[in-house]
C-alpha cells in the first residue's frame, strides 16, 4: 500500500520523527505569551502555544518570542498548527490535528529536526497517526469540554485504555475535559502526559491549580 493509501497524505520521511520523553508529564495549552510566561516560571515543562484563526504575519513576532522563551526554560514548546512559523525561527516541536496533516510539509518539518505531536479521536485516526512516526500521539477528547467545538463523542476511560495499550512505544497525551478530580483515574489508563486547557486558565487560583497538577501527575509512578 502506498502511503497516500494508508494516511490519505502525499509524503512521509523516511524515518520516525525525532523522539521525546516517554512520560511528558503536565502538559499545558494555552494563547498567550503571558500564559507561556507565568506556567515556565511555576516549574511547567512541556508546554503548547496554540492561537487559533490568525494570519501567520499577525502571529509571527508571538511565535518567534515564545520560542526563545521556551528556549530560556529549556522547556518542550511545542507550536500549535502554525509549522511553517515553528520551522522558521526553530522550535522544539509542532502539534497537528489530522486536517492540519493534509496542509504540512511533514517532510520539511522532519527534516529541520522539529518534533511533531499529531492528535486522534478514533481508530482510524490512531492508525493514520502511527503511519506517520511522530514523537507523541494526543488521544482525546475524553471527557466533554468547553474549550472547543468537537465533531464527536467523547471517548472516555475505557477507549482511552484500549488506545494507550495499543501504542506502547508512543509517548501519549490524553486531553480534553480533564479537570483536577479526573487526572487519577486518566493516569490509571496508563497515559505518559495530560494536556489541560480550563483546568488552569479557568481555575480560581491557576498557580494552586498548576502546582496540584505538576504534583500528581509528575510524582506518580509510571
Ligand atoms: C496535545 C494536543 N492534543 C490535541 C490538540 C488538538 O489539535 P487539533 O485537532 O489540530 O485542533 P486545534 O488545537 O488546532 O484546534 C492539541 N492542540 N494539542
Ligand atoms: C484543543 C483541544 N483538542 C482536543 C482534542 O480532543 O483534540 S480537546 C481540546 C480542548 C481541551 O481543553 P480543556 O482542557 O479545557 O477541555
Ligand atoms: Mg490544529
Amino acid at each position: 500500500m502506498t502511503d497516500r493509501g494508508l494516511t490519505g497524505l502525499p509524503s512521509l520521511p523516511d524515518t520516525p520523527f525525532l523522539p521525546t520523553e516517554k512520560n511528558l508529564g503536565l502538559y499545558p495549552v494555552v494563547d498567550t505569551l503571558e500564559w507561556l510566561e507565568r506556567l515556565l516560571n511555576a516549574g511547567v515543562t512541556t508546554i503548547q502555544l496554540r492561537i487559533k484563526d490568525k494570519q501567520e504575519s499577525d502571529v509571527e513576532a508571538i511565535i518567534r518570542q515564545a520560542i526563545e522563551l521556551g528556549k530560556r526554560f529549556n522547556a518542550r514548546l511545542f507550536i500549535n498548527d502554525y509549522w511553517r512559523l515553528a520551522v522558521k525561527h526553530g522550535a522544539y516541536g509542532i502539534h497537528l490535528g489530522q486536517e492540519d496533516l493534509l496542509t504540512s510539509d511533514l517532510k520539511a518539518i522532519h527534516q529541520a529536526g522539529l518534533r511533531l505531536g499529531v492528535s486522534t479521536h478514533d481508530d482510524q485516526e490512531l492508525a493514520r497517526a502511527v503511519a506517520i512516526r511522530p514523537s507523541y500521539i494526543a488521544l482525546g477528547h475524553i471527557f466533554p469540554t468547553q474549550t472547543k467545538d468537537m465533531p464527536s463523542a467523547p471517548q472516555g476511560l475505557q477507549e482511552l485504555k484500549r488506545h494507550v495499550a495499543s501504542i506502547p512505544d508512543y509517548p501519549t497525551v490524553a486531553i480534553g475535559g480533564i479537570s483536577i478530580d479526573k487526572v487519577d483515574a486518566v493516569l490509571d489508563c496508563g497515559v505518559g502526559s495530560i494536556a489541560v486547557v480550563s483546568a488552569i486558565t479557568q481555575a480560581p487560583d491557576w498557580q494552586q491549580a498548576t502546582a496540584q497538577l505538576l504534583s500528581m501527575i509528575e510524582h506518580r509512578e509510571r
